[in-house]
């Protein structure tokens, strides 16, 4: 995989008008674009399609968590969008992934959300989930897994745990991710991408470091560029 191909951007905008531009410009730099539940709650499923246009794989993170009967449902309307990655939540169950994987279809990979990337070990602690992170995220990983999801989300932190964990089949998703020197904003549990992928990322989920950087596309391919393995190449190619 290039470095180019590990890069999803996460299209963090209020309206498709104001997510356009960007898409545009990162689209041909990155490997994947996401719309997220900022977007999809002013769109709905047309953003998908337009970010589709662009020519890139979609990953629709809705982080559904439901029960099994309304999450099947949701996830089969949202197949229908064209997206080719969609999210739950792993705490929602083993039952509540596998109607998702049957709702989603097989054109859809399911990712599985173990611990999000914002909570730290005080804030897992005050829902119930004591202990350091990484064992929480690598049994819902298992959990996932075992249930039928074709690939997890985890934070830099734990993905080698995870792997280890669930062997090579599963796409491993890192969001979280920082360069050095970045803010990190309301993430706790970040690294930089060259340690993420290092670390056995398969892809990197980048939001604000490249929806709030001057040139956009000069900051994916600086990212891109810098991943272990990665090879230069012409810019916009
Ligand atoms: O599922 C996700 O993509 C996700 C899971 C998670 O645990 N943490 C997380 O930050 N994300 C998403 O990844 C993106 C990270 O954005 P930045 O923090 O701005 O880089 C956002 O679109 C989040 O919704």
């Amino acid at each position: 995989m290039s470095g180019r191909e590990r890069l999803c951007a996460a299209l963090d905008f209020g309206s498709w008008s104001a997510a356009e531009p960007f898409a545009r410009a990162v689209a041909p730099e990155v490997g994947m674009l996401k719309v997220g539940l900022e977007l999809f709650a002013a769109e709905g499923p047309p953003a998908v399609r337009a970010a589709a246009a662009l020519g890139r794989p979609v990953f629709l993170d809705l982080k559904l968590h439901d029960i099994p009967n309304t999450v099947e449902g949701a996830a089969r309307s949202a197949a229908r969008s064209g997206a080719a990655l969609l999210t739950v939540h792993a705490g929602g169950g083993a039952d509540m992934i596998a109607a998702a994987v049957r709702g989603a279809g097989p054109g859809v990979r399911v990712l599985a959300v173990t611990v999000l990337t914002s909570l730290d070990a005080a804030a897992l602690d005050a829902v119930g989930l004591a202990g350091p992170p990484e064992a929480a995220v690598v049994r819902l990983a298992k959990l996932a897994v075992g249930a039928g999801a074709g690939g997890l989300v985890c934070s830099p932190l734990e993905v080698a745990a995870v792997r280890a964990a669930v062997g090579p089949g599963p796409l491993l998703v890192v969001p979280g991710v920082r360069p050095a020197g970045a803010a990190r904003g309301d993430q706790s549990r970040v690294a930089t991408p060259e340690a993420a992928v290092r670390a056995g990322a398969d892809v990197l989920v980048v939001g604000r470091p490249l929806r709030d950087a001057p040139d956009p596309a000069a900051a994916a391919r600086a990212l891109a560029a810098a991943l272990p393995g990665a090879t230069a190449r012409p810019s916009g190619g």
